[in-house]
């Protein structure tokens, strides 16, 4: 019988119903008349994969990288698709969307007789076994893990994982189960991530590359494998390679180029037609075919009305040859432009080719699938969050360097902040100068004084009473010496009482109003400070301001005198809150704790999913059916577990070994700290979601965490900065959950007070948002 390419009345390019592929050949079957275009479409629909007007570009609208254009591709149910074609010419990005991992521009894909991501298609999900280029495997796992771990989310339970694991183990030579990934040659980690594709066994294998870095005896042995699990019609494998000869072994081809396929034929088929020796001579041929048609660079405008459906067969290629083609069944080559099943050319055989039964075979299929999902949905999302958690803290507890982020930095901060920031400065060096006593070698060996209320040598008796812990005491002959060395930066300040001090000092109490301009100049203490750093500068100015007070009060008080006199007529009573001495380090601790806390989880979050992402396994998991509700869902358990044990540590050496001040309730103290870590882990969904490269995260995760720390009010506050600042300040993650920590810490505050309360609520609208922005960027990007 013939074989013909038949126009339907609606111009849509009629199959006709035959077999093609190496086992089955010459049965031509004339297929049973069809008038109408919506069956032709459906039929297509219905078979593994029906692609149909794909059109796919990356890049900005205005400079877009077209890389599908136009492509109608169809993949017979039971059949190995072979999908050939130069480097970069948009193979991955088909199968990608097949699988549902990308979204076309415009254009339909039906896959086994369902919508990918649509409800109850199956795909991505288990109906589906992908096999992506890159190896995508958790190096810290081992084979069995592995298998555990994708077994889980397929659905599978222990024991029908166990079993195909010894199948796979032994039919891909694959080394101990036990042996961890990433200690594995490249061509075995290659066979594991191909056995993670064949461990559920699905209906439709997509395999990406499967046979780069395999042994020939091995590849020729997968070849066999998926020539022997297509045989009964049900599986159907579509395979893309570059080792274009092995691909003769597939029961169709797709040569693509330039966005579309340049013929979808089988093997024979091709070679017969071209009279070529190898596929690879049918392919050149094939793209300067294309090329004298003007039919490159993606676009496709040079193609002829002839290629309908875009799937251009020989026929229609114009390739010297108008007739439809019959081929000879000694030549094996049994047709063209049909895709039709085996399944199909049973039916056929039999004169049942009736296309409502096959749509209530298709409806059956996809309601078996259907079924499977709804019975067992709710154990599958426990098995997939099962998988995905056991997934989550394994990789961390294998990881030595993750567990020291994880649990040693944030103690060691802790540490650090409270031995580095809040203390007083020692041994700031004073240079004193006392012409009232002798300068000997440096030391005043010979500064006597007398206690009690003796008026001899003060200026010694003021010099015993500055502290020395804080300040360390040198001595200069003159002035100027010890102003030369505070200017080449010796001593931090120069000191100088004059000859007569003490008598002026006496002079100054006594005549009160009455003392004179050189009284008041002589009983001066002089001193000059290097200011250059404030802190030093103000603690050395306060210390030498308390220890005059100190030694006036000592000496009213031993000459019988109110000693109250000495004190600047400004009573500090008992602080409300605080002490009268307050700590740096009991101002900053609580922004300490939140930002520790806070930017930890960003570098976790985005780190964990940006790496998971370039290694593929997102998509892996994606394409397996794990939804990004629970890759999210299981991130957000696996952080607050980590969260709650590093809000443990750190409070418990803040508070419990550092001592700083906490008068709030430890509860709330304790949750808004994990609020904040899990504010940090939504800003690290948005980096990762932004982000494609782990630098750029880096980048802005570090970016943003100076201004967050100089804007929030963490080290200085906000009441110093410039109004609009201030008033950005307040809109920051951080701000409010610091004013609300301190305000706990420091006050005793309960969340009743609204200093605590905004803090609470300003880190939930943070969450709800860094959340929102995810889930919007994560879908723009998706197209
Ligand atoms: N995420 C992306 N963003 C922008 N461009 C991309 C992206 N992924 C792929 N491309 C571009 O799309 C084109 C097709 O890439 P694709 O990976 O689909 O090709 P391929 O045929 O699978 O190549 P190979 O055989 O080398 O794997 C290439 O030009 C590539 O640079």
């Amino acid at each position: 019988s013939d074989l013909r390419i038949e126009n339907n009345t609606m111009g849509e390019r009629v199959e006709p119903t035959t077999v093609s592929g190496p086992d089955l050949v010459g049965v031509n079957v004339e297929r049973p008349p069809v008038t109408h275009q919506n069956s032709s479409l459906w039929n297509k629909r219905q078979q593994a994969v029906c692609v149909r007007h794909a059109y796919k570009h990356y890049g900005s609208k205005k400079n877009p990288n077209h890389v599908l254009s136009d492509l109608n591709m169809t993949v017979g149910k039971g059949t190995i698709y072979g999908l050939l074609g130069a480097s970069g010419c948009g193979k991955t990005t088909l199968l990608s969307c097949i699988v549902g991992r990308r979204r076309m521009n415009s254009g339909e894909i039906w896959v086994l007789g369902g919508r990918p991501g649509t409800r109850g298609s199956g795909v991505p999900g288990k109906r589906v076994g992908y096999m992506p280029q890159e190896i995508a495997l958790y190096g810290e796992f081992s084979i069995k893990e592995t298998m555990m771990y994708f077994g889980w989310i397929f659905g599978m339970n222990t024991p029908e994982i166990m079993d195909r694991l010894r199948f796979l183990l032994n039919f891909l030579d694959l080394p101990s189960q036990n042996r961890l990934v990433k200690n594995l040659s490249g061509g075995q980690q290659r066979r594991v991530s191909f056995a993670v594709a064949l461990m559920h066994d699905p209906e439709l294998l997509i395999l990406d590359e499967p046979t780069v870095g395999v042994d020939p005896l091995l590849r020729q042995s997968i070849w066999n494998h998926l020539v022997q699990i297509t045989k009964d019609g049900n599986k159907t494998v579509i395979i893309t390679t570059h080792y274009i000869e092995e691909a003769r072994q597939a029961h169709t081809i797709g040569l693509m180029r330039s966005g579309k396929l340049l013929a979808e034929e089988a093997p024979h088929v091709l070679l017969s037609m071209y009279g070529c020796t190898s596929l690879e001579d049918v392919f050149l041929k094939l793209s300067r075919k294309q090329q004298i048609g003007g039919g490159g660079g993606g676009g496709g405008g040079g193609q002829t009305d002839n290629n309908i459906s875009n799937n251009i067969s020989l026929a229609t290629l114009n390739w010297g040859k108008k007739e439809p083609i019959s081929v000879t069944q000694e030549s094996g080559v049994v047709g063209l432009g049909f895709h039709q099943s085996k399944e199909v050319l049973v039916q056929d055989s039999n004169g049942h080719l009736d296309f409502a039964g096959k749509a209530s075979s298709a409806k059956h299929g996809i309601q078996e699938a259907c079924e499977d999902c709804g019975n067992c949905s709710e154990w599958t999302t426990t098995g997939k969050i099962r998988a995905l958690l056991q997934k989550n803290f394994l990789r961390m507890w294998r990881n030595v360097g993750v567990m020291l982020f994880i649990f040693a930095l944030p103690v060691m901060q802790v540490i650090l902040f409270c031995l580095a920031i809040g203390g007083d400065p020692k041994g700031l060096k004073l240079a004193i100068v006392n012409h009232e006593v002798g300068y000997f070698n440096q030391t005043y060996l010979d500064c006597p004084y007398e206690v009690g209320c003796k008026f001899s040598n003060l200026s010694c008796r003021y010099i015993e009473a500055v502290n020395t812990s804080t300040i360390s005491k040198t001595f200069y002959p003159d002035i100027e010496s010890a102003k030369h060395a505070v200017a080449r930066g010796e001593a931090w300040g120069a000191m100088y009482f004059t000859e007569n001090f003490t008598d002026a000092l006496v002079a100054r109490i006594a005549l009160g109003k009455e003392a004179d301009e050189e009284t008041l100049d002589s009983s001066e203490i002089r001193v000059w400070l290097d200011m250059s750093n404030q802190q030093i500068g103000i603690i050395l100015q306060r210390d030498l301001q308390l220890t005059y007070q100190n030694f006036t009060k000592d000496l009213l008080r031993d000459c019988d005198q109110n000693e109250g006199l000495a004190e600047v007529p400004i009573s500090f009573k008992k602080p409300i809150y605080g002490s009268n001495q307050p700590s740096f380090t009991d101002f900053v601790a609580p922004g300490v704790i939140l930002t520790i806390v806070f930017f930890l989880a960003v570098a976790l979050t985005s780190s964990a999913l940006i790496i998971e992402r370039m290694e593929g396994l997102l998509d892996r998991s994606w394409v397996a059916g794990v939804s990004p509700g629970e890759i999210l869902f299981s991130h957000v358990v696996t952080q607050f577990v980590v969260m709650c044990g590093q809000t443990a540590l750190v409070l418990i050496f803040m508070i419990l070994v550092f001592q700083v001040e906490c008068k709030g309730d430890i509860i709330f103290v304790v949750a808004l700290t994990i609020l904040q870590g899990l504010c940090g882990m939504c800003f690290g969904f948005v980096i990762s979601a932004i982000c494609e490269l782990e630098r750029n995260a880096i980048q802005l995760a570090l970016g943003s965490f100076y201004p967050t720390l100089l804007l929030s009010g963490v080290i200085w506050p906000i009441e110093g900065m410039p109004t609009i600042l201030r008033y950005i300040s307040t809109f920051l993650p951080l701000t409010l959950a610091t004013t609300s920590l301190r305000a706990m810490m420091t006050r005793g505050w309960s969340l009743l007070e609204p200093d605590v309360y905004y803090g609470f609520i300003a880190t939930m609208v943070w969450i709800v948002l860094f959340l929102t922005i995810s889930l919007i960027v994560l879908k723009m990007k998706r197209g």
